[in-house]
């Protein structure tokens, strides 16, 4: 832990100016710039003692340089909200430049600070690892490679982004590997396409329950999810077990999509609906996949949002939205061109550029014998 302690006269000063006073009054150093992001983002601890004021900062834990990138390992002050980090991804870009992830989740993160950006590349099934993952969630490669997550741990996820960002085209990777990597009664797929563009390409799956394309469709679908939610609750009981996996025999994991969600905020009969798939569907199996163009703070900001704990934003249009979305600035700066590059927010935050698959590619993969 390093500790500062710092005279009356001593200001750490200019919070988003250019120079950083930290003691003695001698300006940081270049090398120190991870400091000055420290304070410019404020992950410090500030205490009175009896003289003087005592700062508590990140410690760096860590320094390693790699052929492709450099490494620094900090743990934060007890206290301080890892969530302060995330806000401010943006400081640590602006300290060190578009190429960083920062990965760690409570205390302790590691910030990788790479040579170059990450290039677009196609899909293949066969290069994604899949090993040891229940309900696999491929999200694409970041710099440090490859990044997968299990739906089972994180059962709820946002995808937002700009029209023209790569929304659809993740989905279709990711709906496209469910369905290649599952048995049909592993799995079972509600897809709600309230843009009528994409989701025709998985009717013919035997994995896919209901494609429909508006709200009324959609009512009878979440009603029975919701039925399907007390059923596997009632299961629970009986069995004793707070998880459907711990029940003696296996159900099928259930994933709704739905493709532009914003669509549906003013109807008062479905949110509530989607609501209780995210309060209680993690215990039951039941996952939800939302995306929207435009994160809408209102319909987000009620119990959805909390229950969506990763997050996927490609490009957004202003900061005002990326905070939206991510809690933190950022996704603006994705530039147009960069089609499938998204700031992925799960322990941590990181650059990932998704797996490109067309609708004939995805056509093609998904054709049956
Ligand atoms: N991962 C990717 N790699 C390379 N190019 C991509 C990728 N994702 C999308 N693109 C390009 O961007 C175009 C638009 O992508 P996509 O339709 O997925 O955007 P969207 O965000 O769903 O847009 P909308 O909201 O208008 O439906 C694609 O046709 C493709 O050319």
């Amino acid at each position: 832990m390093i500790l500062l302690a710092l005279g009356a006269a001593c200001v750490v000063a200019s919070i988003g100016g250019t120079v950083v006073t930290l003691s003695g009054g001698k300006p940081a150093a270049e090398k120190d710039t991870l400091h000055t992001c420290f304070t410019r983002a404020r992950l410090f601890i500030r205490q009175r003692s009896e003289k003087d004021w005592v700062y508590t900062y990140p410690s760096v834990n860590g320094h390693e340089t790699f052929e492709d990138r450099q490494e620094y390992t900090f743990t934060l002050p007890i206290g301080v909200d890892p969530e302060r980090l995330h806000k401010h991804f943006w400081v640590f870009e602006q300290g060190f430049g578009p190429h960083i992830d920062i990965e760690g989740d409570s205390s302790m993160f590691t910030m990788k600070v790479f040579n170059k950006g990450i290039s677009q590349f196609a899909y293949n099934v066969s290069d994604i690892p899949l090993e040891g993952i229940h309900l696999p969630i491929v999200v694409g490669k970041s710099r440090s490679g490859w990044e997968v997550y299990d739906m089972v741990e994180n059962p709820h996820l946002l995808i937002a982004g700009e029209t023209g960002s790569g929304k659809s085209t993740q989905l279709r990777a990711i709906i496209t590997t469910l369905i290649l990597t599952k048995q049909p009664e592993e799995l079972e797929l509600y897809l709600a396409d309230l843009k009528r563009s994409e989701f025709h390409v998985f009717k013919n799956s035997p994995h896919t329950r209901a494609v429909v394309n508006d709200k009324n469709e959609l009512q009878p679908v979440l009603e029975y999810i919701s039925l399907e939610m007390q059923r596997r609750g009632d299961l629970c009981d009986k069995y004793e077990v707070s998880n459907v996996i711990d029940l003696p025999f296996k159900l099928p994991f259930i994933l709704l999509a739905i493709d532009e969600v914003a669509l549906l905020k003013k109807d008062k009969k479905l949110m509530p609906l989607i609501e209780d798939i995210t309060a209680i569907g993690r215990a039951l199996s039941v996952q939800l996949i939302i995306s929207m163009q435009r994160p809408d703070a209102k319909l987000l900001e009620s119990g959805l949002k909390s229950n969506l704990t990763v997050r996927m934003a490609f490009k957004h249009a202003d900061d005002v939205n990326s905070r939206i979305t991510l809690n933190a600035s950022g996704a603006e700066d994705i530039k147009d061109e960069e089609r499938g590059l998204m700031l992925f927010k799960h322990n941590g935050m990181k650059k990932v550029q998704g797996p490109f698959l067309s609708l004939m590619e995805a056509k093609k993969l998904l054709k049956r014998p």
